[in-house]
C-alpha cells in the first residue's frame, strides 16, 4: 500500500505522514530531506543555486549526514527549493524515491509531487494544508523552539516565497494530485489533524 501525501511548506504533512507510517505499519521517506540535502551540500561548497550544473553535481556528491539539523535552517529552505526546480536535480533524485515507494509491503512519502510524480498509482493521496498565516506561526513557533533567532513576519515571507516558486515551477510543481484528498488543517491541532488523515485514508481505502 502506498500512501501519498503532499502540500506546502510547514503544513503539516511531514507530521501527518509520519503518523500515517505508524498507524499503517509502513516505512516512511520525507522527499524533502533529499532536496535539502543536496541545498545543504551546495551551501556548504559556496555553490550558486542559480547553477543548475553546480546543483546536478551535488546531487551526484551528497555527503550530507540525514539527521544534521542544518538541514532545517530557513537558508538551506530557500536553496533547496531554488534547486528543486531543476529538471536534471528532479531527475537524478526520481529512482530513489519510486525505488522507495515500490518496495514490497508498500511505504508512505511526502513532498510536492509525490502524488503527481512519483507515485500516481498510490492507493491512497492526501494534500494536507493550512492558511500561510497558521503555517508560518507553527513553523516560528517550531524555530523559536530549537533556540533559532526568527521573526514571524520573515517566516511568513519565506513560506510565501517558497510556495510561489514551488507551485509556478515547470517540472514536477506543487499542486493537488486530481484524486487526492484535501485536508485543511487550519483548524486542527497536531493530534485532530492525524486522526483525521487516518479517517480519510482508511475511508478511501475503504477499511472498517
Ligand atoms: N495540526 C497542527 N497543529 C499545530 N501544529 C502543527 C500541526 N501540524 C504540524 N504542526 C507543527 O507545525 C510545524 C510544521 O509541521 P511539519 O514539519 O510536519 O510540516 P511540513 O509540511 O512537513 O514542513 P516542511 O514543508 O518544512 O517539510 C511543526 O513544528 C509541527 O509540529
Ligand atoms: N517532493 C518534493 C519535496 C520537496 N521539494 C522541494 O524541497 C523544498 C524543501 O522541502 P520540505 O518538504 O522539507 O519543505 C521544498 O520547498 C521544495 O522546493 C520538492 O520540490 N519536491
Amino acid at each position: 500500500m502506498i500512501i501519498a501525501v503532499d502540500g506546502p511548506a510547514a503544513s503539516g504533512k511531514g507530521t501527518i505522514a509520519r503518523a500515517l507510517a505508524r498507524h499503517f505499519g509502513l516505512p516512511h521517506m520525507d522527499t524533502g530531506l533529499l532536496y535539502r540535502a543536496v541545498a545543504l551540500q551546495l551551501f556548504r561548497w559556496g555553490g550558486d543555486p542559480g547553477n543548475e550544473f553546480e546543483a546536478l553535481r551535488a546531487c551526484h556528491e551528497l555527503g550530507v549526514d540525514p539527521a544534521d539539523p542544518e538541514l532545517r535552517t530557513e537558508t538551506v529552505s530557500k536553496f533547496a527549493s531554488a534547486v528543486s526546480a531543476y529538471p536534471s536535480v528532479r531527475t537524478a533524485l526520481l529512482e530513489r524515491q519510486q525505488e522507495f515507494a515500490g518496495q514490497p509491503g508498500g511505504a508512505v512519502l511526502d513532498g510536492r509531487d509525490i502524488g503527481t510524480v512519483i507515485a500516481p498509482q498510490a492507493d491512497a493521496k492526501l494534500f494536507v494544508t493550512a492558511s500561510p498565516e497558521v503555517r508560518a506561526a507553527r513553523r516560528h513557533q517550531e524555530l523559536v523552539g530549537r533556540g533559532m533567532a526568527a521573526h514571524l513576519a520573515d517566516v511568513l515571507n519565506d513560506i510565501r516565497a517558497r510556495d510561489a516558486r514551488d507551485a509556478s515551477r515547470e517540472t514536477a510543481p506543487l499542486r493537488q494530485a486530481d484524486d487526492a484528498i484535501l485536508l485543511d488543517t487550519s483548524g486542527l491541532d497536531v493530534n485532530a489533524a492525524i486522526a483525521e488523515a487516518i479517517r480519510l485514508v482508511e475511508e478511501r481505502l475503504a477499511l472498517p
